[in-house]
């Protein structure tokens, strides 16, 4: 069957600029398809590319939505090629859209994304009073002692039910990992440290990983499936932040997790609701026992 191919571009401003190691992003684009069916049906899916995560850009998933201006079947859609993850995550929703049922995400367990620096001793509070128990908080923004000293101060700001998530976004050095995993351990909360290193410095974040008691998470490292699947087979049995919307094809992911036992951590790739609901779908299929990383609503 041809489906009829709609494709919108967009662009959301942030209420406020998402500031990591990476730098300020201030604005999401991304593109909205939508597939119709001989009987007019018709089924959304989101790409929402995060290039700095190894997906395709905006512009190449443009150019690639361009070649089914006719239409796309099923059988193109599940040859979309892996370099274009964003737009197999997409296509694959849009086609499994027509048949799923919406989420509920009333009782779904939450990570609160925080600002990060001493903004977040405010903001925690929000996210506390919508019932948020685990809370995450970038690192490597600004100075160390000023994180440090920050960071003391959120902990004894957190009830004692909270557990924290420090994401530093690749931009620590080894010294300064070290430092905050010493305090991580020490303090008992947090949850897991994300992406201390940049992903070529895989084989220290492994020995870091055998040498704390605080978990460490890839994100950066395992943005495609294809490269979470390659750290896993270099040894890493640590956590895996899995953002489905720019990871690849969700036929491809359910296959990994029947492959190997994976620690999944579901993360946003801050989606419009469209791919949201794709990746919360593909999230309670696959499940994990982890809060899932779409405490986000307050960014847009
Ligand atoms: O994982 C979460 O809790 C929220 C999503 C999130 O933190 C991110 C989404 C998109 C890009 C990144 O800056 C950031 C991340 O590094 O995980
Ligand atoms: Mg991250």
């Amino acid at each position: 069957m041809k489906y009829q191919l709609a494709i919108t571009n967009y662009n959301y401003p942030f209420r406020q600029p998402l500031k990591t190691s990476h730098g300020e992003w201030k604005i999401r684009e991304g593109i909205i398809i939508s597939l119709k069916d001989a009987e007019g049906n018709i089924s959304y899916g989101e790409i929402a590319p995060l290039p700095n995560f190894g997906s395709e850009t905006l512009k190449q998933a443009q150019k690639f939505c361009s070649q089914y201006s006719q239409g796309i079947t099923e059988t193109e859609i599940n040859q979309i090629p892996e370099q274009f993850p964003a737009c197999q995550f997409a296509f694959e929703s849009a086609l499994a859209g027509f048949s799923a049922a919406k989420i509920n995400e009333d009782h779904l367990q939450l990570s609160c994304l925080l600002p990060p620096g001493k903004d977040a001793l405010k903001q925690w509070q929000i996210g506390w009073e919508k019932g948020h128990q685990t809370f995450k908080w970038k690192i490597g923004v600004f100075s160390l002692q000023e994180e440090l000293s920050w960071f003391e101060q959120l902990l004894n700001l957190l009830p004692d039910s909270t557990q924290i998530r420090l994401d530093a976004n690749a931009g620590l050095t080894l010294a300064e990992a070290k430092q905050w995993l010493t305090l991580a351990d020490a303090c008992g909360k947090v949850e897991f440290l994300e992406q201390p290193l940049p992903p070529q410095q895989f084989p220290m974040m492994l020995e870091l990983a055998t040498t704390f008691s605080t978990p460490l998470a890839l994100d950066e490292s395992v943005g495609t499936l294809r490269q979470l699947e390659t750290c896993y087979e270099n040894g890493w049995r640590g956590i895996f932040v899995v953002k489905c919307a720019i990871a690849g094809s969700p036929r491809y992911l359910q296959q990994l997790c029947e492959q190997y036992f994976l620690d999944l951590v579901f993360s946003s790739a801050m989606e419009t609701s469209i791919g949201r609901q794709a990746a919360l779908q593909l999230a309670m299929k696959l499940s994990s026992r982890r809060a899932l990383g779409f405490g986000v609503d307050h960014w847009f």
